[in-house]
This record gives structure tokens, C-alpha cells and sequence, in this order.
């Protein structure tokens, strides 16, 4: 309940900011609305006393104010629904910025491999309408609680005996309480089928998984996977709403029985005189009115008692984050980095138990080419996820000119790295957004731009597209589609638009490429080496005619380092890195 409240004081501010006239307008109508069903139910009862002892007057006043009574409650619930739907969208839209900000501001990718942490993603991103509601659904509560409030107390007045119909509001609140909890169990347990049928059904429908299901013949067993999951989702929630219905309904029996009794007290009570029928009328009318407004207030509170769920993901989220703000270092990089140290670094994946790096002691010193050397599954990547930042060792560390990367503002540190990769992302947009997206303070600088595709060779395949740069590279939208390698190269021309940076990652750029393209792309880092004294680069390759130049080779095995050196004294040590090579070497003899 702390996290609503916080958050409705959140939301309330949301749609002030987003439209402050509207949200005043919406607070004053759902108060307005109060008082005007009050002193509707109030109006029928006088007309009826009025009528009986004949005051034309007082029935002729009665009728009116109940008429504007009636009107104005409900003319203002119709205002009110339509602008708290457009509150509501509005925030919706400012939480979800908010959410994602969230997620794409950690420091480290570490979350995104937990799951936990995804699940919560899930469960929020479907229901941050409730959240956005959050301020209005409790307004909305208050409103019901207050009517309720007055027209036992209007019943009280008959007989201090018929204010006791409250408690008839309690089983149908509680029971829905109850089932409420009971559908957020279910939907929090299938929120990891739910993340699997969502990654299959993708797996289905995006062109290059299809082609390769296809091949494979496999998309029967892909569908019934998928069939799986979202079967046992389906169970879940049937089963949980079966469950739930059967609360509420036993709720409102109970109520209905108590009222039906109340009422026919009530008959009694006329009969014989203890009270007047227009009293009568008017328990008729408040019993009845009561029934729509424990019915309302159940309602709300079933809204509230969502958002209340859906304040607790984001509170968890937003807490996660500040924790890891808070432990992120911020000390900036001021001048061009000259030396990356590990000590003693080791690392495990989250959620793993096998460590992946073990003991790695390395030094990589300004104006070096360091080649990581290693079967698959050595380590290499993941040495490289360390060093930019992506990870932080779970075992000794990692220096920056001395100074332990964890302490250094890692937004600051990746500026001052640049790097292509073998699983590089499409990003399905123009080619000079693709490109620019490399360095973000230069997305619209069409020279820079320019100059990273004549420098990369990709001018060839640019120059003979319909619209040049501004060719939209996605088939699914209309637009132009690469090849594999096409796609590889526009990654090393992105690679390309930080101009100065102190670390650049080759992490198998090259792979998809053709001899001779993969000779032009060497030729042309070690022309960007030559040019910058201080730049280190961290090259990772199975292609050994490309290690051999490197300054000094790193070889990796089971996540230790073991051996390292020039490609003569490796040769010469006769160990990992020259049998690796020897295998090579006769493969292309
Ligand atoms: N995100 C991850 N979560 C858990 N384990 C991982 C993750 N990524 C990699 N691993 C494991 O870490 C080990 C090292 O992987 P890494 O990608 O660093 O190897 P590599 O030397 O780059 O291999 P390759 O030559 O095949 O690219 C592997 O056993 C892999 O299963």
C-alpha cells in the first residue's frame, strides 16, 4: 500500500504535468458526483414525504433539486470518463519512457540476463495502463467509500438498526480482494511461458529464423513448443480466474440474502408505523443505490489492488536501478586512457556456478595490437565484455591507468572505446543512421558519416542504392536489404565514427567477409593503428595469417590465460598457440 500511494502521488503529478486544467476539472467532477447522488436519493425520499402531506411547494422543490441532482452526477461521470481516459494514456505513455529508461540506463547488461529481472519487465509492461490509472482508481475509491458512507448514514436516519447494511459491503470487498491476489499469482508464474511463447512466436514470423526452421523442417516442432508454453500459460490463468469467480460470487451472495432481509425489516417496520413510506421509498432507493456502490467501490478497489501489484514491479525495478546507480563509479576519464590492467580477474555469468575467467593477469599498453587467441568457448568475447564495461569481474579487477574500472563513469569510458563484432546488430534503419549510430554526437554529421563509408569500402555498395545513404535498410518496410557480409561492413564503418577513441574492439568483424575484403579491412585498422600513436586495439580472430601481426598474442584456454608473446616466441615455445597454428597452416597447404 506504501508503493501505491507513492505511486498514485506520482501518477497525480504525471497528469497534472501532462494537462493541470484537466486533472483539477477530473478531481472536482468525481467529488461533485459524490454530493450529487447524495442529495438525489435525499430528493426522492422528500418528494415522497412531500406528496403525502400534500405541500405542493416543498414536492415541487424536491422534484427539481433531485432533477438537477440526477443530471449533474450524471453528466459529470460521462465528462469524467472520457478525460481520465486521456489522462491515462497520457501517463501510460510518460511510465513507459520511464520503464525503459530504466532498463537501458544500467550500467552493466547484468539484468538483462536475469529472470527475475525480465519477468518483472514483462509483468509491468502489461499493466502500466493500471499503473498510469493508478491516482484516478483511488480518487475513484474515495468516491465510493464517501457514497457509501453517506447513504448509510442516509439509511441511518430511517433507523439506526438500517446503517448496519454497511457491513454487507465487507464479504463482496473481501472475496474480491481475495480473488484479485489469487489472478496475480497465476499471471506472476506464467510470466517466464509467457517470455518463451513471445521468443518462439518471433523465431517464427522473422525472416532469417524462418528461412533456417524451414531448411530444418522443424516448424511443427517450434509450434508445438510454443503450444506447450502457452498451454501451461492458459492452465494457469483459467484455473486462477475459475477460482476467483467463485470468491466474488460468494461475496455477493452473501450480500443479496442480507439485503432481501433488510428490506422486508423494513416493509415490517411500515406496517407497523415505526416508520413512514416515504422512509420506505427512500431504504428502497439507498439499498438499491447501495448495491451499484459497493458494486463501484469493488470495482475500484480491484483497480487499485492491480495497480497496487503493478507499483510493486516498478518499485522493484526503480530500486534495482538506484541500487546500481548507486554503486556505479563517476569519476570521469579525462584524458585518452594509455593502459588497461587486469588483475587476478575472474568471472561468472550470473546465475551460473562455472566460472567463465579465471585468474587472468594481462596488460595492454598504449599503441598495442593484442590478439585473443582461444577454441570457442575459451573466453575470448567475454574478456572483451569486461573491458568495455559490460560486466564487472565477480573476482579481481580491471584498471584504467591505474584506477579500477568499476569507480570510473562507464558512459564516459565508452566513449573512448569503439568496436565492431561478429553478431553485429542490424540496425533496420537508413544507412546513414546504421553508420552514425557509432557516435551519437555525430548522427547528423553527413561528412563524418561519409567518410566512415568510403573508409570501410561500403561506398561501393552504398553509391548503387536507390537513395544512397538515406536507403532504408529494411526489406519488411519496403526499404533495401544487405548481404551477411554487407551487414558486417556497415557494422566496421559504424566501428569507425569515433574519431579518437583509446580502445578499439575487433571481436571477429571479419568473419562474414571475403578474402579480399577482409585484406582491406586489415589494411585499413593498421593504417588507423599507425595514425594513432596511443590507440589500443583488442583483436579477436581465429584467422591466424591476422594474429601473427598483432603486438602481442594472447592465448586463452578453459578461461586462463596460458601463454603469451610475440608470434615468433609462441612459435617458438612450441605450446597451445603453435599447435593451433600448425592445424591451420596445413589446412590451407
Ligand atoms: N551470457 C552468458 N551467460 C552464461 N554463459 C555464457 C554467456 N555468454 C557466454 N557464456 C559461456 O561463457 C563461455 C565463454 O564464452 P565466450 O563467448 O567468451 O567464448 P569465446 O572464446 O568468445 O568463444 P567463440 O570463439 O566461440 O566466440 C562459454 O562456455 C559460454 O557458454
Amino acid at each position: 500500500m506504501k508503493h501505491l500511494l507513492h505511486l498514485a502521488r506520482h501518477t497525480i503529478v504525471l497528469s497534472w504535468r501532462a494537462d493541470p486544467k484537466a486533472s483539477a476539472f477530473v478531481g472536482a467532477i468525481v467529488l461533485l458526483e459524490v454530493g450529487a447522488l447524495a442529495l438525489f436519493a435525499l430528493a426522492q425520499r422528500w418528494v415522497v414525504d412531500a406528496a403525502f402531506d400534500s405541500t405542493v411547494l416543498a414536492l415541487a422543490a424536491a422534484a427539481v433539486l433531485g432533477g438537477v441532482a440526477y443530471s449533474v452526477g450524471a453528466a459529470g461521470n460521462r465528462v469524467v470518463v472520457n478525460l481520465q481516459q486521456d489522462l491515462a494514456e497520457r501517463v501510460d505513455i510518460t511510465l513507459n519512457q520511464e520503464v525503459l529508461g530504466i532498463t537501458t540506463r544500467l550500467r552493466t547488461l547484468e539484468h538483462l540476463e536475469r529472470p527475475d529481472y525480465l519477468d518483472r519487465v514483462v509483468l509491468l509492461g502489461r499493466s502500466t495502463s493500471e499503473l498510469a490509472a493508478a491516482g484516478i482508481a483511488l480518487c475513484r475509491t474515495a468516491s465510493a467509500i464517501i457514497s457509501v458512507g453517506l447513504s448509510v448514514f442516509l439509511l441511518s436516519t430511517v433507523h439506526p438498526a438500517l446503517g448496519l447494511l454497511v457491513l454487507l459491503a465487507l464479504p463482496p470487498i473481501y472475496m474480491s480482494m481475495l480473488a484479485q491476489r489469487h489472478r496475480e499469482r497465476a499471471r506472476r508464474r506464467a510470466a517466464t511461458d509467457e517470455r518463451r511463447d513471445a521468443r518462439l512466436h518471433q523465431l517464427a514470423i522473422e525472416a532469417g529464423s524462418a528461412q533456417q526452421i524451414r531448411v530444418m523442417g522443424s516448424e511443427r516442432l517450434i509450434d508445438d513448443w510454443a503450444d506447450v508454453a502457452r498451454l501451461r500459460l492458459i492452465r494457469l490463468q483459467v484455473k486462477a480466474y475459475l477460482a476467483a469467480t467463485g470468491w466474488q460470487i460468494t461475496g455477493w451472495m452473501i450480500y443479496s440474502v442480507g439485503f432481501a432481509a433488510a428490506l422486508a425489516i423494513a416493509a415490517g417496520m411500515v406496517g407497523v408505523g415505526a416508520i413512514t413510506l416515504g422512509s420506505l421509498v427512500l431504504v428502497v432507493t439507498l439499498g438499491t443505490r447501495l448495491r451499484a456502490e459497493v458494486r463501484r467501490a469493488v470495482s475500484s478497489i480491484q483497480q487499485v489492488a492491480r495497480a497496487a501489484t503493478a507499483a510493486e514491479h516498478y518499485v522493484w525495478l526503480r530500486d534495482f536501478d538506484r541500487a546500481a546507480t548507486a554503486s556505479a563509479g563517476t569519476s570521469p576519464v579525462t584524458g585518452p586512457v594509455g593502459r588497461i590492467e587486469l588483475r587476478g580477474v575472474s568471472f561468472t555469468y550470473p546465475g551460473a556456478t562455472v566460472p567463465v575467467l579465471r585468474d587472468v593477469d594481462l596488460t595492454l599498453e598504449a599503441g598495442q595490437t593484442v590478439a585473443l587467441v582461444g577454441l570457442n568457448g575459451a573466453g575470448k568475447t567475454t574478456l572483451v565484455k569486461l573491458l568495455t564495461g559490460m560486466y564487472d569481474p565477480t573476482g579481481g579487477t580491471v584498471l584504467l591507468d591505474g584506477r579500477p574500472i568499476s569507480e570510473i563513469d562507464a558512459e564516459g569510458w565508452r566513449r573512448r572505446t569503439s568496436g565492431a563484432f561478429q553478431d553485429s546488430t542490424r540496425f533496420k534503419t537508413t544507412v546513414a543512421e546504421a553508420v552514425g549510430i557509432g557516435d551519437l554526437d555525430r548522427i547528423d554529421d553527413a561528412v563524418a558519416i561519409r567518410r566512415a563509408i568510403d573508409a570501410t569500402g561500403i561506398d561501393v555498395f552504398v553509391d548503387r542504392l536507390p537513395d544512397g545513404v538515406d536507403t532504408l535498410l529494411d526489406r519488411s518496410m519496403g526499404g533495401h536489404e544487405f548481404s551477411g557480409g554487407q551487414w558486417q561492413r556497415l557494422a566496421l564503418a559504424r566501428a569507425y565514427m569515433r574519431e579518437a577513441p583509446d580502445l578499439q574492439v575487433l571481436d571477429e568483424p571479419t568473419a562474414a567477409l571475403d578474402p579480399q575484403a577482409e585484406h582491406e579491412v586489415h589494411a585499413l585498422y593498421a593504417e588507423r593503428t599507425s595514425n594513432a600513436p596511443g590507440l589500443i586495439t583488442l583483436l579477436v580472430s581465429h584467422r591466424f595469417s591476422t594474429v601473427r601481426m598483432a603486438d602481442l598474442i594472447v592465448v586463452l584456454r578453459d578461461g586462463a590465460v596460458v601463454e603469451k608473446g610475440s608470434h615468433r616466441s609462441l612459435i617458438e615455445a612450441g605450446g597451445d598457440y603453435a599447435e593451433l597454428y600448425e592445424s591451420q597452416a596445413q589446412q590451407y597447404q
